[in-house]
Formats: C-alpha cells, structure tokens, sequence
C-alpha cells in the first residue's frame, strides 16, 4: 500500500490533510524556491511542484508526495508571507479596499510498481477584507499571526473578524484545497482508501 508524503513544513497543511481522513508522514522539503513567472497559478504551480519534487526524488518504492505552495495576488502584485512587520503592514494595506486573490498550487508525484505520474493543479479563492484601520493593521500584526502567512493573514485565525466575502473554497485559503484534492486523486485513478487505510 502507498506511503502518502506531505513535503510541506505548514501545521495547516497538516491539519487539513487529517481532517479529510488522511494517512501520512510529513517530510518538509528542502528545495530552493526558484520562480520564473509573474502570473501567481505559475509560480504556485512551479513552487508546489519544487517542494514535492524535493522530497520525491529522495524516495523508493510506491509513494505519493504532496507539495503545496499558497500566494495572495492583488493588483498585479504577488505576495507571499511578509519578510517583518514594516512588510506585513505595507501587505495589509494593499490587501484594503478592493478584492483580492489566494492562490493555492499543489503538485502530486506518484510512484507505483516502478511507474511514475505526476500532476500539478492550482485553485484561487477571492477575498474581500472589511476596512481595517491604521489601529487596527499596528494591532494585528503586533499579535504575529501574519508573520508565517502569504499575504501577511490569517482567514481561520484573528484576522476572521475583518473578512466581509469570501468566493470559492475557504480551505484553499488556509493553504490546502481538500476538496479539489480528493477529485484530482480520483482522477489519477487512485483509491481512496488507500489514502485512509494503511
Ligand atoms: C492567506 C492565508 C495563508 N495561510 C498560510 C498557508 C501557508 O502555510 C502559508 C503560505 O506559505 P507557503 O510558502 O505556501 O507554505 P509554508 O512555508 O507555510 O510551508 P511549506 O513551504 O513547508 O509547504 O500561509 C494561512 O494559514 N491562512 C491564510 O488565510
């Protein structure tokens, strides 16, 4: 029966893999982020597919890796998590006043009787913040939640108080898209309950 990897360091990622009924190790990836395009369902696709590529080319035998990678788009400017607080303001900021983009790619590389198949998939998700004061940026970026977040927020966490709409699937915005994940699985022609049971 297949080992299922999550070549991902998020504790999201792996709250949401358990919560869909998954069974897996996770091996945090160690590859460089090297990205080539400007538009965000390339770059999440290209580094989702780095991640678990990492991890995969350091594996035997029958095996699923999972890599994922999460960005906020906004008027044309891609944001990943803030690199300190001054960046985490200036994200928020932009992220005021209009809608915004969450971009989740995930790539999985399968390895079954010697056979190997991969496929890489995006999901975005639109986002309208309520008007958030001067005040009330300082205030939550001094909590840090925004600190290991692509967009410099929290959906799940304390920035939920400010999230007015929301189109599309919410747990693409917590970094996994589980549903669409399920499909791709079965799609692949892979049993689910090998997914489950192991
Ligand atoms: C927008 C948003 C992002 N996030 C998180 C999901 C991801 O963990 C993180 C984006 O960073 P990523 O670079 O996608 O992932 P990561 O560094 O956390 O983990 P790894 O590279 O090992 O896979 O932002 C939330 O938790 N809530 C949100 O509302």
């Amino acid at each position: 029966m297949k080992r299922i990897l999550l070549a991902s360091g998020s504790p999201r990622r792996k709250e949401l893999l358990t919560q869909m009924g998954c069974v897996f190790e996770v091996c945090k990836s160690e590859a460089e982020e090297v990205i080539t395009s400007t538009n965000p369902e390339e770059v999440v696709m290209e580094l989702s597919s780095q991640k678990g590529e990492d991890v995969f080319s350091k594996t035997t035998g029958d095996v699923c890796v999972i890599g994922a990678d999460t960005v906020v788009a906004v008027d044309g400017n891609i944001l990943g998590k803030p690199a300190d607080e001054e960046d985490a303001v200036s994200m928020l900021k932009k992220l005021q006043g209009n809608s915004h983009f969450v971009y989740t790619g995930v790539s999985l590389f399968v390895r079954e009787n010697q056979a190997e198949t991969k496929q890489t998939f995006f999901e975005k998700t639109e986002v309208v913040f309520y008007p958030m004061s001067e005040e009330e940026i300082k205030t939550y970026v001094q909590s840090k939640e925004p600190m290991d977040k692509a967009g410099a927020y929290a959906i799940q966490g304390l920035c939920a108080k400010f999230i007015k709409e929301i189109r599309g699937d919410y747990y693409n915005v917590v970094g996994m898209p589980i549903s669409r994940l399920y499909q791709e699985v079965k799609n692949m022609g892979m049993s689910w309950k090998d997914w489950e049971n192991k």
